[in-house]
C-alpha cells in the first residue's frame, strides 16, 4: 500500500486561538496530521461503513465465531509479537486517567509503571481539553511541567526514574475532530491525537530512553489494526523514526474484536505490546450489538461480574493469546475509588484487591486502577505472584480452550434488573452526562468511577429492557422526571434540558444509536461544526 502524499492538504483550525496553543498547532505539526489524514481519512470511512454493515448483519442473525480465513494466522505457532521496549517490560500496575495539569502530574508520580493518558473514555473532546492535554503532555515528556492549584499545593514531577512510563490512548475511529478540517471534511479524532502527541514527543521519549507508545480503543476487528499498523508505519517514514519503534496495546472492548485477538495481534505484531481486558466497553458492545436478542438480556450491571462464564471466557482467552505471542496481558479497571469515608474506603480496596488477585492469579501481566490510592493494592497482588519476575508471558496458559459460544454465553447470566438498578442506570447517565457536557470525561459517582463507557452502559441498559418490556416506558419517563429534578437540585447549573433530550435520544429511541458521544459532541461539543455521527 502506498502512503506517499504528492501535495499536502490545507488542515484549517476552526476555533479561536487558545492560550499557549500555538506550540501545539504549529504549521508543521498540522501538515503532519494533513498528510496522515490524506493518505488514510478514506481508509477509515470505509471500515467505518462496515462496522455498520457488520451490526446490521449480526442483528440479522449472523453467526459469529473465529474468521474462518484467518485460521491459518492462529494455527501457525511460529510468530510472535515484537519485545517488550524499555519502559514496558514491567506494567504491573497501571494508571489511567485524563491528562489534565493536575492529573498528568499526579498519575507521572503515582508509584504505577504505566500511565494511560486517556482521550477516549476518560475525556470529554472540548476543543481546550484536547490541545490542552497535548500541552500537558509536551510538557511532561520535556520536564517542564508544574501547577499550583487555586488553594496553593504546588504540584511537580518526581525524579525520572520513579515516573510511570506514559502511554497515550487517542480517540476511537468513530470520532471525529470538527475544530480541524481537511479537504472539506472534519479530521479524525484518531489521528489528531495520535498525530499531534507522535509529532511533538516520539523522538523526546526516545531520548529519554522510552518510546511513543499508544492504548488503542474500541477496536472491532483485524482491518481496524491493520489500518493503525499502516499509519505506524507511515509516521515514523515520515518523521525519520525507526520503523518498529512505536508500541501499542489493543483493547479488547467489543465482541467483534474479541473473536479476532490473535489476527489484532497479528497485525500489530512488529508494533504490538498487547491486548487489555476493557472490560466496561466489551460488556456495552455485547449489548448493543445483541441487545435484540431476549438471550442477552443483562441484569443490573452491579450484578455482572468478572466472574460470569461469558466474561471469564473473555479474559481467559485474552490471556491465552497473548502469552502464546509474547505479547502482554493487561487487566481491566475495577470501578471503586477509594473516596473519604473510612468504611467504605475500606470496601472499596478490599473488592479491588480481589479483583487484582484473580487477575495477577489468572496470569495477566498487570492491570488497571483509577486512582492513585489504588495503586499499592495493585502493585501488591502482582508482587505476590510476579515477585521479581517483570511479568508472567511464560505462563502460557496451553489447558485454555474458549469458543465463540463460551464468549456469548450470555444465557447464564441473564436476569431482570430490580428497580433500584434501573433508577441507577438512568442517575448515573444523567449525571455523568451532565459532567460530560460541561467538559469533564471521568467523575466519582457514589464511591464508584464513571467515565463514557459505564455511563454507555447505563443508557443501553435501559434501551435493552425497554425494547424486551422487562420494564415500561411510563415507569421509565416517570424515573427519568425524578432524576433530572434530582439532578437539577444538587447541581443548580446542570443543563438540565439538554441532559434529558441526550438521554431521550440515546436510551429511548426505537434504534439504539451507536455511541452518546457522537451524538452529544455533534450537537454541544462542536455544533454547526459538521462532525459525523459515527
Ligand atoms: C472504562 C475505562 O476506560 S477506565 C479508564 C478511563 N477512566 C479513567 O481513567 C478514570 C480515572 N480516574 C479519575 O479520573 C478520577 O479518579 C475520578 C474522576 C474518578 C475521581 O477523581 P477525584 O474526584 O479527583 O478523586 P479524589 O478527590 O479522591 O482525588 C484525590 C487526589 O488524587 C488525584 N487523582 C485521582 N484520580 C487520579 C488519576 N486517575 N490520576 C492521577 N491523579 C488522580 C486527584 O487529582 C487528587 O489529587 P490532589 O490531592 O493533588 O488534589
Ligand atoms: O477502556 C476500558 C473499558 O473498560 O472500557
Ligand atoms: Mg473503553
Amino acid at each position: 500500500m502506498s502512503t506517499r502524499v504528492l501535495t499536502t492538504p490545507r488542515v484549517r483550525v476552526l476555533a479561536a486561538p487558545g492560550e499557549r496553543h500555538d506550540e501545539i498547532l504549529t504549521p508543521a505539526a498540522l501538515d503532519f496530521v494533513g498528510r496522515l489524514t490524506a493518505a488514510f481519512g478514506e481508509r477509515r470511512r470505509d471500515l467505518l461503513t462496515e462496522r455498520r454493515r457488520q451490526a446490521m448483519r449480526l442483528a440479522d442473525g449472523a453467526p459469529l465465531d473465529f474468521p474462518l480465513v484467518t485460521s491459518a494466522v492462529r494455527a501457525d505457532d511460529s510468530w510472535r509479537v515484537a519485545p517488550p521496549a524499555p519502559g514496558l517490560t514491567d506494567r504491573r500496575v497501571e494508571i489511567t486517567g485524563p491528562p489534565d495539569r493536575r492529573m498528568t502530574i499526579n498519575a507521572l508520580n503515582s508509584g504505577a509503571r504505566v500511565w494511560m493518558a486517556d482521550f477516549e473514555d476518560a475525556t470529554a473532546p472540548t476543543w481546550d481539553n484536547v490541545i490542552d492535554g497535548q500541552l500537558n503532555l509536551r510538557d511532561a515528556t520535556e520536564r517542564r511541567i508544574d501547577f499550583t492549584a487555586p488553594g496553593g499545593k504546588e504540584y511537580r514531577l518526581a525524579d525520572h526514574d520513579r515516573l510511570a512510563t506514559l502511554v497515550v490512548r487517542p480517540r476511537g475511529w468513530h470520532l471525529d475532530e470538527a475544530h480541524l478540517e481537511c479537504g472539506g471534511r472534519p479530521v479524525p479524532a484518531s489521528l489528531v491525537d495520535f498525530g499531534l502527541y507522535f509529532f511533538h514527543c516520539a523522538q523526546r521519549q526516545i531520548d529519554a530512553g522510552r518510546g511513543p507508545y499508544f492504548y488503542l480503543p474500541k477496536l472491532e476487528n483485524r482491518y481496524e489494526a491493520r489500518l493503525w499498523n499502516d499509519i505506524f508505519v507511515a509516521a515514523q517514514e515520515m518523521l525519520g523514526i525507526p520503523r518498529g519503534t512505536i508500541r501499542a496495546t489493543v483493547l479488547i472492548e467489543t465482541i467483534t474484536a474479541a473473536v479476532e485477538m490473535e489476527e489484532i495481534l497479528y497485525e500489530l505484531r512488529e508494533h504490538s505490546s498487547g491486548l487489555n481486558a476493557g472490560r466496561w466497553d466489551y460488556l456495552f458492545s455485547l449489548i448493543k450489538t445483541f441487545g435484540h436478542r431476549t438471550d442477552f438480556l443483562l441484569p443490573d450491571r452491579a450484578r455482572v461480574t468478572m466472574t460470569a462464564p461469558f466474561m471469564r471466557a473473555y479474559t481467559e482467552l485474552l490471556v491465552r493469546t497473548c502469552h502464546r505471542r509474547g505479547a502482554h496481558a493487561i487487566g481491566g479497571m475495577a470501578a471503586q475509588v477509594p473516596g473519604t469515608d473510612p468504611a467504605a474506603r475500606e470496601a472499596a480496596l478490599a473488592t479491588v484487591r480481589l479483583d487484582k488477585e484473580r487477575e495477577a492469579e489468572d496470569g495477566f501481566d498487570g492491570s488497571w486502577v483509577a486512582h492513585p490510592g489504588l495503586v499499592p493494592v495493585c502493585r501488591a497482588a502482582f508482587d505476590e505472584v510476579l515477585g521479581a519476575r517483570p511479568h508472567q508471558l511464560d505462563r502460557t496458559r496451553d489447558e485454555v480452550a474458549v469458543t465463540a459460544a463460551d464468549l456469548l454465553s450470555v444465557r447464564r447470566t441473564s436476569g431482570p434488573p430490580t428497580p433500584d438498578g434501573v433508577r441507577t442506570n438512568i442517575a448515573v447517565a444523567l449525571r455523568y452526562f451532565d459532567a460530560w457536557l460541561r467538559g469533564q470525561g471521568a467523575v466519582a459517582l457514589d464511591g464508584l468511577m464513571a467515565d463514557a463507557a459505564t455511563a454507555e452502559i447505563a443508557r443501553v441498559q435501559i434501551w435493552q429492557w425497554l425494547r424486551h418490556r422487562v420494564i415500561d416506558r411510563e415507569s421509565v419517563l416517570r424515573l427519568l422526571d425524578d432524576e433530572v429534578a434530582a439532578l437539577g437540585a444538587a447541581f443548580p447549573w446542570a443543563a438540565l434540558d439538554e441532559v434529558r433530550g441526550l438521554f431521550e435520544r440515546t436510551a429511548l429511541a426505537d434504534a439504539l444509536p451507536p455511541f452518546f458521544t457522537s451524538d452529544a459532541y455533534a450537537r454541544h461539543l462542536a455544533p454547526g461544526r459538521g462532525a459525523h455521527a459515527g
